[in-house]
């Protein structure tokens, strides 16, 4: 079994960080997955790091669950987050296909913030990145919406400031990524994602980026714009719904004019309310990427078989959210949920902390605040060496229980992404 790249296909990223999910991603599959094509081997530098596993036990681990489960259908792979050529190198060696380049860290996030004068100075120093500046002032570019993006002086300055270095480093990430696969004789696919800025990106920002990326040969196949609203992990969608669907109209006019490629929607889990409106607005170009909510869902398996046990893994997590959650945008505080000290009934703490699905109205995801704090904080718990085993051991006892919660709560994300393919 081997992983292969997906192309424009609509698609669905299931992370797991523990390694024992893949058969529930793949039950969700066949109950609900027609015409969405799957990425089970997906895991982030960010999270290879906090839970000390491998690339290489991230494949195999995918790849063992899906051949269990009897997957017979493609399966792509998702190099997640990736900044560096040795994450490349690291990930590319052991079969990852699509190929998620993350400039983030040269992006300038006060840009937005600057007046003029100051972008201006700034943008000396930044020039020499950015020399495709003078072929975009001045454009107006028409999107199929009927929208036209004017690219000012003012607007690509910025988009300058703010991304220049950024898109420089995409470009050589992506070069790397071209030779290491040409090399080797293999394909693969690009993903660029700049969605962990503090702003939304912009209409020209987007068309900047992916331009330059394209001219540059880059594979690309998919890219994470940082959307409007509220997109912290775990939660459901925060803003207005709206509004989100008319500028992913506009972002997907802007990949279609460039060509065509994916939309690509991070932090995916539990952002059931705006599925099927990135679903309908991309015309089915779309991938998403869920990754804390399978776990998540194995600390529902622990809540149910081994009370005592979640009850430790909640304190433990509010112990550490504080330090955990930096580089995660949540907004949960250790007051917006009951120490467990407080609540005597498992089930009203799986409420807090996890939710029930019972209780959620239809159409809707999750929203306790709680699952921020076990959710950020997966590595220091599945790191720790005794919280750790005693997690594996009880999704171990009861794969049936992990593979029942993780396909019934996976059905409900591919059918709502269904509703409007
Ligand atoms: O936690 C991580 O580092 C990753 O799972 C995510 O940021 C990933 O890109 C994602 O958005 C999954 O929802």
């Amino acid at each position: 079994m081997s992983c292969v790249p997906l192309g424009l296909a609509p698609s669905f990223g299931f992370g797991d960080r523990i390694g024992l999910a893949t058969p529930g991603h793949v039950e969700s599959m066949n109950r609900a997955g027609s015409g969405i094509e799957p990425i089970y081997p997906q895991q982030s530098i960010r999270e290879m790091t906090r839970t000390q596993r491998t690339a290489q036990q991230v494949m195999d681990d995918a790849l063992n669950g899906a051949k269990a489960a009897g997957w017979k259908g493609k399966i792509g792979a998702d190099a997640d987050h990736l900044k560096t050529p040795d994450d490349v190198d690291v990930t590319a060696a052991v079969g990852f296909t699509f190929f998620t380049i993350d400039p983030s860290d040269d992006v300038d996030q006060a840009a937005d913030d600057y007046d003029e004068a100051t972008v201006r100075s700034k943008f000396e120093s930044v020039k020499d990145f950015a020399g495709w500046y003078d072929s975009y002032v001045g454009k107006s570019v028409g999107l199929a919406t009927g929208t036209k993006i004017e690219l000012t002086e003012a607007a690509c300055m910025r988009a300058a400031v703010k991304y220049g270095k950024a898109i420089a480093r995409a470009l050589s990430m992506g070069d790397y990524i071209k030779k290491v696969h040409e090399d080797a004789g293999k394909d693969y696919e690009i993903e660029l994602s700049v969605d962990e800025t503090e702003q939304p990106t912009t209409l020209a920002e987007h068309y900047i980026i992916a331009d330059q990326c394209l001219k540059g040969g880059m594979k690309l196949v998919s890219l994470a714009p940082r959307f409007i609203g509220d997109l912290e992990k775990g939660v459901d969608y925060k803003g207005d719904l709206t509004a989100l669907e008319a500028s992913l109209g506009e972002h997907a006019a802007v990949a279609t004019l460039l060509g065509g490629y994916k939309l690509s929607l991070h932090s995916g889990s539990d952002k059931v309310s705006m599925y099927s409106l990135l679903s309908k607005q991309t015309k089915g170009q779309f991938h998403v990427k869920t990754a804390g909510t399978s776990y998540l869902e194995a600390l529902r398996v622990v809540a149910r078989h081994d009370e005592a046990l979640f009850r430790q893994i909640i304190d433990f997590g509010r112990a550490h959210y504080d330090v955990d959650k930096a580089t995660y945008h949540v907004s949960a505080t250790l007051a917006s949920a009951p120490a467990p000290a407080d609540v005597s009934d498992v089930l009203e703490l799986e409420r807090e902390y996890l939710e029930l699905w019972s209780e959620v109205p239809e159409g809707k995801g999750f929203t306790k605040p709680g699952r921020q704090i076990l959710h950020c904080t997966f590595g220091s718990t599945l790191t720790d060496p005794t919280l750790g085993p005693a997690v594996r051991s009880v999704l171990e006892s009861h794969p049936d229980t992990y593979t029942e919660v993780l396909a019934d709560h996976f059905e409900r994300h591919l059918r709502a992404l269904q509703a409007g393919m």
